[in-house]
């Protein structure tokens, strides 16, 4: 369902009240995957994936959204093959979601939103000494963008919904160490591929996004779980945490690739 008229005079958060196009911007994100448009690429690899749960650290609540980071200060949980030239390291992997399941979902396909859409972030320690400076090179991140539709309860998920209620507010943190955020990548290796951008500042054009066709399944009471979440701080006026995606970015001159036919 479109996104309805309602919902564009609802308080926008501060992140989505700068600016909300980067001046010069000609690969931003997220964008509608408009599938007849999508080119099959015979040469685009299969997605390797292979994570150590042992390198989960925390949960944080950044404001934004619920980040659960890794320790990447080794080649312990990586990604490499797809349309990637290295391998990349995993860093940390958020959630993107609406008030309502009618939208949440960053990119879109066929112009559908799904309620939520979930982001690996993984950059390239091959190439660079560090995240922050991968973050500003055309070819320095990998994200792994996985639809989540409303139907059954997700079991893997689970036991991060369980640990929510305790990073409620902004800026508060819980231990998690051990999770293989893998249960959350759906088994069907079919993905789209585009040249794009990071969705929060500092916006910079340095995502290869790979978008997995098949979404999960998560039910009612987690999604419910997401939207208990809080954008302020403990103690300050509470703004639920809801309806955290940025707006649909124009295509340009770019061609979303598919590895499938
Ligand atoms: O997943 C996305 O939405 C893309 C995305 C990827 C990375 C990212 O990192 C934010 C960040 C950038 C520089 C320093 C610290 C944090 C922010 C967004
Ligand atoms: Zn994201």
């Amino acid at each position: 369902a479109l996104m309805p008229d309602s919902l564009n005079h609802l308080p926008v958060h501060p992140l989505w009240q700068s600016p909300l196009t980067i001046p010069g911007g000609t690969r931003q994100s997220p964008i509608n995957i408009q599938w007849r448009d999508s080119v099959y690429d015979p040469f685009l690899k299969p997605l390797k994936i292979s994570y150590d749960p042992t390198t989960c650290l925390h949960i944080w609540n950044n404001g934004y959204s619920f980040l659960v980071e890794f320790d990447d200060s080794t080649d312990r949980s990586i990604i490499d093959g797809g349309p990637l030239e290295n391998q990349y390291r995993l860093k940390q992997f958020h959630f993107h979601w609406g008030a309502m399941n009618d939208w949440g979902s960053e990119h879109t396909v066929d112009c559908k939103f799904y309620p939520a859409e979930l982001h690996l972030v993984h950059w390239n320690a091959v190439l660079y000494p560090t995240f922050e400076e991968a973050v500003m090179e055309g070819n320095g991140l990998a994200v792994i963008g996985v639809f989540l539709k409303l139907g059954a309860c997700h079991e893997g998920l689970q036991t991060l919904v369980d640990a929510l209620p305790a990073v409620k507010h902004k800026d508060t943190v819980i231990e998690f160490d051990v999770f293989d955020p893998s249960c959350l990548i759906p088994s069907c290796p079919d993905y789209w591929t585009y040249a794009g951008s990071l969705t929060t500042p500092p916006l910079t054009e340095s995502v290869t996004w790979i978008i997995k066709k098949q979404p999960i399944e998560v039910d009612e009471n987690q999604l419910e779980a997401f939207r208990m979440l809080l954008f302020t701080s403990d103690g300050e006026e509470e703004k639920r945490m809801v309806d955290n995606f940025r707006p649909l970015q124009p295509l340009m001159n770019r061609t979303v690739r598919s590895s499938f036919q």
